[in-house]
């Protein structure tokens, strides 16, 4: 795949933190609309590499592109969300004291117009947008109630929602199933392989079960490098992905 055609592009990318190298000649590639499932042990340097993507941390030495032609090495954090690259961290982070339906309108992409005209066309395309997004997150009977009251899975896929008002091109994703009940787990699956049929999407998972409801390829990282990368059969039958990983 040439480098125009990918939405994520990152090659021999390392970084060192006091002389560890957390992320070691690191190179993956993601096609426009693909999403990956990234696993892999405790200190493989998933985090680190969702840090070097969103601007966080910089890389000591490779290429990291966005979209084609987006060098990130050269754009900060609240550049490169605005570029497109929404990311949700693990623990749910939505404002409790508000209504579901008002932390997805706070969330939302561009400028309140204060002229009247321009007003009411933006309230009547964003409360459709509102709607969409309640619709996909299963989340339009809580509408009205506050985010507080949610089940923990209800709090995840609001902040889902929050991410997808924010319409990003690329969402990266860090273990949304943790704590999560089978149901729960399911339905997660459901919603991101639905999003995943406009957006490209990263997720970070240690849930097997989950991995493989995504059906979508799969990158082992260890060690900041890429161990494995294939179908879940593939990855989960390799001997080294079994040895540092799956057979621990
Ligand atoms: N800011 C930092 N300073 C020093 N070391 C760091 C820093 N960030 C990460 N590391 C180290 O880099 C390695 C990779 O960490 P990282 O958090 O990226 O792994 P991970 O794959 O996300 O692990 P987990 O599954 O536990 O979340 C670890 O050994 C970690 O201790």
């Amino acid at each position: 795949m040439s480098r125009k055609e990918t939405i994520l592009y990152l090659d021999g990318v390392s970084v060192s933190f006091d002389g560890f190298r957390a992320i070691n000649n690191l190179s993956l590639v993601l096609g426009k609309g693909e999403m990956r499932a990234i696993i892999g042990p405790n200190g493989a340097g998933k985090t680190t590499m969702m840090d070097i993507i969103t601007g966080k941390t910089r890389p000591d030495t490779g290429d990291v592109y966005f979209d084609g032609d987006v060098d990130l090495t050269k754009h900060d954090e609240a550049e490169i969300a605005m570029m497109g690259i929404g990311r949700k961290f693990q623990k749910p982070t939505v404002f409790e004291s508000h209504t579901v339906e008002d932390n997805l309108v706070l969330s939302l992409k561009g400028p309140r117009s204060i002229f009247p005209a321009l007003f009411h066309r933006r309230a009547a395309e964003e409360s459709e947008r509102i709607d969409e997004i309640l619709a996909v997150t299963r989340l339009g009977e809580r509408r009205h109630d506050l985010a507080a009251n949610l089940s923990h899975g209800q709090k995840q896929w609001l902040e889902i929602g929050m991410l997808l008002a924010q319409d990003p091109k690329l969402l990266l994703v860090d273990e949304p199933v943790a704590g999560m009940t089978d149901a729960e787990t399911e339905e997660t699956a459901r919603l991101l392989k639905e999003i995943s049929r406009t957006h490209s999407v990263v997720v970070v998972e240690h849930d097997m079960h989950f991995v493989r409801e995504l059906g979508v390829r799969v990158t082992c990282l260890h060690e900041g490098s890429v161990l494995s990368e294939g179908s879940l059969d593939a990855v989960s039958a390799d001997e080294r992905v079994i040895e540092v990983y799956l057979g621990r």
